[in-house]
């Protein structure tokens, strides 16, 4: 049997395969030789190819019974050639039809990922292999082909076929569907035109790498295939070929803040992607595409009888990564009708509660990119106080004051938007779609022809120097700003704590998040200085049956319990802060700051921002910044209780807000009932039909009766 159907065949939407590289990069022929015993081995049941296969380590830090099951592992002597035909030929027929295919490569560094997706000369990829395969097809049926190309670099994406490489906005039309607004499509009518096209863009993109710092991205090509004339087309399918960046363990390899910051950055798609996939195999009702722009771009893709493969691919020796890479792979293959291994079993409870609060009772085995558990962390403390974008960095901090201002993302759908008539004609086959809003009670609040997604809230949190502490932290918590007690805690608001420089553990609606990465539970602790001190020591697990506790029928901790656990929590660290807390040596002025400052609950200043092109620069606090740092703390804290009201009111009250009349109240309501706490934040209030620019709209309204 074609291994390539076993995935389906198991009742399982998507397929997650491993493929081990062939050859040995320099430095590992140099070592390989005593290393012979290093390798992975693969364990494929005889003769029945319908059976997972078993991949194990054979390393002193690998326990013996440790292995994981994926739905298929092509060995260093299987080429290129055979994974496109047994794995991607068979999805390519069903892109005429009308189904989308979706082909994801992600590993460690180095593991083989873009050889295998463009592969060299002499071997193509199978991304060549696949294009090739849809020219000649479409020239039988008389089809058109045309391709797009991104990479993603800080959750932004740009267009790699635009020479000025425009950001690409992702929108969703108001049927829901996906639109990526300012990615072209080039059409391609031979595999020469593909090449050059595909692969200087590409190489662009690498000679770009030469002069500027090193930020490594995610890269996308889609293959679209139409039906009709030039000047009249009809989208068929599509097929995504995406080429993750490698993975990097950034607490084990990361020397420095800024290395821990892109490792961060790079691992959250590759995270969000896991999610998606686990949600997708275990026919989970919510599917957490938002989690990250690469899911939500191709969120479209990825629904419905749509086929996807996963490729994990792995390096020939033994190495810590591709542990942690086909332990994911694993974990994404359990369906609901798997058996589950040790290991896999180890994975699934250990690493449950991860990702989006909302998301959190439907995948039990999420998994986020959180940074939160440094072992033997060498990250100082005035390191950690970083942003990791350009637009939240300096210019946020100048724009606090402005509480509701538009951003600047805004302005970038908006120019998007624009520009996309100047695309169309460039490719003559994209299709512009401008969508109307459901209007309701907002005739002051502006309208937009499109619905979009992309605008999102700049997060707060680097901009105050703290640390993200899962992929989905959005809202730094109001109490920095404003010294009141919170009521409801998510893992969206990283407590006041962390503005004390302090970590903790996220207590969410199912208890005390952990670490994905060690999968083992976090217990809180605080980093100062040069190295990292936990009040209990790092990896001690917090209790299981009192965590369990916290836990009612439904699934969520009541919010007194919450409300006590932090209180616990707060405690504990109040009453150990002085004995734990070491200042760094050398910086007097964030020493004296941090030592009388230390139990104030106020927002930290940043002293250190990092911008698109991953430089650090140094920014000094200043009262304006103070300033404009506590109006951004005042402006969450609002939101939060915004947020709150809309969880929680009834019809009526809700009708009070500005922008809610009967519909959206009770769109809202509805919301409710599929979820008891829909709106997170405020993007959330997408799900109710409006635009980020009427969300904001709607805030600034709501804030400025405050004045009045
Ligand atoms: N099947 C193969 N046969 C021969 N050489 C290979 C093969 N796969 C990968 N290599 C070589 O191994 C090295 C690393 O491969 P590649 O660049 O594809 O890895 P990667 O996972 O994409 O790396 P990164 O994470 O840095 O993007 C390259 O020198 C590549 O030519």
């Amino acid at each position: 049997m074609d291994p390539g159907r076993m995935g389906a065949i198991q009742g399982r939407k998507v397929r997650v395969i491993a493929k081990i590289r062939s050859g040995f990069t320099d430095l590992e022929s140099e070592s390989g030789s005593s290393r012979t015993k290093d390798r992975i081995s693969v364990q494929k049941p005889n003769g029945d190819e319908s059976e997972t296969v078993t991949i194990s380590f054979e390393h002193q830090s690998v326990s013996q019974n440790e292995s994981y099951k994926v739905d298929y592992c092509y060995e260093q002597n299987e080429g290129n050639d055979i994974i496109f035909s047994r794995e991607v030929k068979p999805l390519i027929s069903g892109i005429f039809d009308g189904h989308d295919a979706t082909i994801v490569a992600y590993g460690a560094r180095g593991s083989g990922k873009t050889y295998l997706i463009q592969g060299s000369e002499n071997e193509p990829g199978l991304a060549v292999q696949a294009m090739a395969e849809v020219l000649s097809l479409a020239v039988e049926s008389g089809k058109l082909v045309s391709i797009s190309s991104y990479h993603i670099i800080n959750e932004r994406a740009y267009d790699l076929l635009d020479p000025k490489k425009s950001e690409v906005s992702v929108l969703n039309d108001a049927k829901g569907k996906t639109q990526l607004k300012g990615l072209s499509q080039v059409p391609v009518k031979s595999i020469l035109e593909f090449q050059k096209l595909y692969l200087s863009g590409r190489n662009l993109h690498k000679s770009q790498k030469k002069t500027e710092p090193p930020c490594r991205s995610h890269k996308g090509l889609v293959i679209h295939v139409f039906q009709g004339e030039k000047s009249d087309t009809i989208p068929l399918g599509k097929l995504n070929v995406v080429d993750l960046a490698g993975y990097e363990d950034g607490r084990r390899k990361s020397t420095n803040a800024l290395n821990l910051l892109e490792n961060t950055k790079i691992n959250k798609p590759i995270y969000a992607l896991q999610n998606v996939v686990h949600a997708l195999n275990a026919n989970k009702s919510l599917v957490p595409y938002r989690e990250s722009t690469l899911t939500r771009m191709l969120r479209t893709s990825l629904e419905g009888t749509n086929q996807i493969l996963i490729v994990a691919c792995l390096s020939p020796l033994f190495c810590q990564d591709s542990v942690h890479i086909v332990s994911l792979a694993s974990r994404s293959c359990l369906g609901t009708s798997q058996t589950v291994t040790d290991s896999t079993k180890r994975n699934k409870s250990s690493a449950r509660l991860m990702g989006h609060s909302s998301l959190k009772s439907s995948i039990p085995g999420s998994v986020s990119s959180t940074v939160k558990k440094q072992s033997g962390s060498h990250v100082q403390f005035s390191e950690r106080k970083f942003s990791e974008r350009k637009a939240n960095g300096m210019a946020s901090v100048i724009k606090g004051r402005k509480l509701f201002t538009e951003t600047s993302h805004s302005a970038k759908s908006k120019k998007a938007l624009q520009k996309l008539p100047m695309q169309a004609t460039s490719t003559d086959i994209v299709a512009t779609i401008e969508h109307p809003l459901q209007e309701e009670d907002n005739s002051s609040l502006g309208s937009e022809k499109a619905i979009i997604t992309c605008d999102e809230e700049p997060s707060p949190l680097p901009a105050l120097g703290l640390q993200e502490t899962t992929i989905t932290d959005k809202e730094l918590s109001p109490l920095a700003a404003l010294g009141l007690q919170e009521t409801a805690i998510t893992d969206k608001e990283p407590s006041h704590l962390a503005a004390l420089g302090l970590q903790v553990p996220t207590i969410t609606d199912k208890g005390v998040q952990q670490s994905e990465e060690n999968h083992e539970e976090v217990t809180p602790s605080i980093i100062s200085g040069v190295k990292a001190l936990s009040l209990v020591e790092e990896g001690h697990a917090i209790d299981k049956e009192n965590n369990n506790s916290l836990i009612n029928e439904s699934g969520s901790p009541p919010i007194s319990e919450c409300l006590q656990e932090l209180s616990n929590n707060l405690k504990l660290l109040y009453s150990s802060i002085p004995s734990c807390v070491e200042i760094p040596p050398k910086n007097d002025a964030l020493n004296a700051q941090f030592s009388t400052d230390t139990l104030e609950p106020k927002t930290p200043e940043p002293s250190i921002q990092v911008n698109e092109k991953c430089e650090l620069a140094n920014i000094s606090s200043s009262p304006w910044q103070t300033f404009s740092m506590r109006s951004s703390g005042v402006k969450n804290s609002l939101v939060q209780e915004y947020l709150r009201f809309l969880n929680t009111a009834n019809k009526e009250e809700l009708k009070k807000l500005k922008g809610i009349g009967e519909k959206r109240a009770t769109s809202i309501l509805e919301l409710r009932e599929e979820s008891p706490e829909p709106f997170k934040d405020l993007d959330d209030l997408k799900e109710i039909g409006l635009s980020a620019k009427q969300i904001k709209g709607m805030m600034k309204k709501e804030m400025g009766e405050l004045f009045n």
